[in-house]
């Protein structure tokens, strides 16, 4: 299995197939500090990262964000004092793509990175 922290973002179009079972099972192996939590109907892949105060978790929120913009994927951020928390998920589909799961990885990357 390639490493998804590697891996580039296909662009998304509606009617792309979520991930099976099976693929989830996989690339779960790869992001394991990641849950996935349904809401509104809509599985989601979802971490809440510890950092030292606010001012960590605006900088890992932007460092996020950064990848997100490079890679046309965007998730939800919670940005509290001590805390942030990632959600990843598919727009057009509604539901998990392998994006999503590159996503998980290049964000646990980033926050690795953190000084
Ligand atoms: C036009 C733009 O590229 C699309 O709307 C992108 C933007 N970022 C996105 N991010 C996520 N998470 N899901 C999407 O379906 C999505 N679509």
């Amino acid at each position: 299995m390639a490493q998804l922290q590697q891996m580039k973002c296909e662009a998304c179009r509606a009617g792309a197939p979520t991930v099976t079972d099976e693929e989830r099972e996989e690339y779960q192996k790869q992001v394991p500090d990641w849950h996935i939590v349904e809401r509104d109907g809509i599985p989601r892949l979802e971490r809440v990262f510890t950092v030292k105060d606010f001012a960590t978790a605006l900088a890992l929120a932007n460092k996020v964000g950064v990848i997100a913009e490079e890679e046309g994927h965007h998730p939800a951020l919670l940005t509290e004092w001590g805390k942030l928390t990632v959600t990843w998920w598919t727009h057009k589909i509604r539901g998990l793509h392998r994006n999503d799961f590159i996503m998980a990885a290049k964000t646990d990357k980033a926050y690795a990175s953190l000084k």
